[in-house]
């Protein structure tokens, strides 16, 4: 079967010379859901922004559906693959929050017909129908990161990619969102910090450090690993069991 993602040897150094990939290799199935886990600076972002071309490695490949990432196929892998960035500022840049959600779905040739339908919905979907002629500028910070969720989910890729979703969210949004993405039934690759989400989220967890893959496991057992944990800088919240 052809992988959903497919990362081979991907080696990127900043162009400061800072090397934030180091050799990462990562296969995920269709249907799959994959928690990135590492502690600061590992190199998750790095790799998030290789998955959809914003950057390219120094060396490797990444595959999409057995589509290389390269500039010529970037329409297609971009309509396939939806990054929802760890800053919602990057992603929201038009006067309303209705226009921002229906950027992408006309960008990829939805029927103008079709477009208000796809925003009802993908706002709905994230709880901010309500706040459609607002200016994302004017959203709170947990708003903007459902607003910035709902511009991706308006252009139905097949494989999603989240770089820290919970962070910023109240309790009951952060549940509120998990159910939306366990219901998605999507591809999905999630970057963490937050050990309990991922192991909500995703049954398994690659870890990264230092630019390359140090543990892929499913991720009751990688979280079950304290020494593992410890030895980069991960750690289950204070009194959190795995039961
Ligand atoms: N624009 C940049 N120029 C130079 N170095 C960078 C740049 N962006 C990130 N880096 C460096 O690359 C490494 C990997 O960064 P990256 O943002 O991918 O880490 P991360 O695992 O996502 O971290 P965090 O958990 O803190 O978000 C870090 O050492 C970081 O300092």
């Amino acid at each position: 079967m052809t992988a959903a993602l497919l990362v081979k040897d991907l080696e990127f150094s900043y162009p400061d010379g800072h090397r934030a990939l180091a050799g990462v290799d990562l296969r995920v199935e269709p249907g799959e859901r994959v928690a990135v886990l590492g502690p600061n600076g590992a190199g998750k972002t790095t790799l998030v922004l290789h998955l959809n071309g914003v950057l390219t490695g120094t060396r490797g490949q990444v595959e999409v559906a057995g589509v290389p990432v390269r500039k010529r196929t970037l329409k297609e892998i971009r309509r396939r693959v939806g990054v929802v960035f760890q800053d919602p500022d990057d992603q929201l840049f038009m006067p309303t929050v209705a226009e921002d959600v229906a950027f992408g779905p006309r960008n990829f040739g939805v029927p103008e017909a079709d477009v208000p339908a796809r925003v009802r919905e993908a706002l709905s979907a994230v709880g901010m129908e309500a706040h459609a002629d607002r200016s994302p500028m004017h959203l709170s910070g947990g708003q903007r990161r459902r607003v910035a969720l709902a511009t991706v989910l308006a252009c139905d890729p097949d494989i999603l990619v989240l770089d820290e979703p919970s962070s910023n969210l109240e309790p009951l949004a952060r549940r509120e969102l998990a159910e939306l993405l366990l219901g998605l039934g999507r591809t999905m690759l999630m970057v963490s910090h937050d050990l309990p989400y991922a192991l909500q989220l995703c049954p398994r967890s690659v870890l990264i450090d230092r630019g390359v893959v140090v543990a892929d496991r499913p991720t009751r057992d990688l979280l079950a690993d304290r020494d593992l944990l410890a030895a980069h800088r991960l750690e289950l919240p204070w009194g959190f069991r795995l039961d």
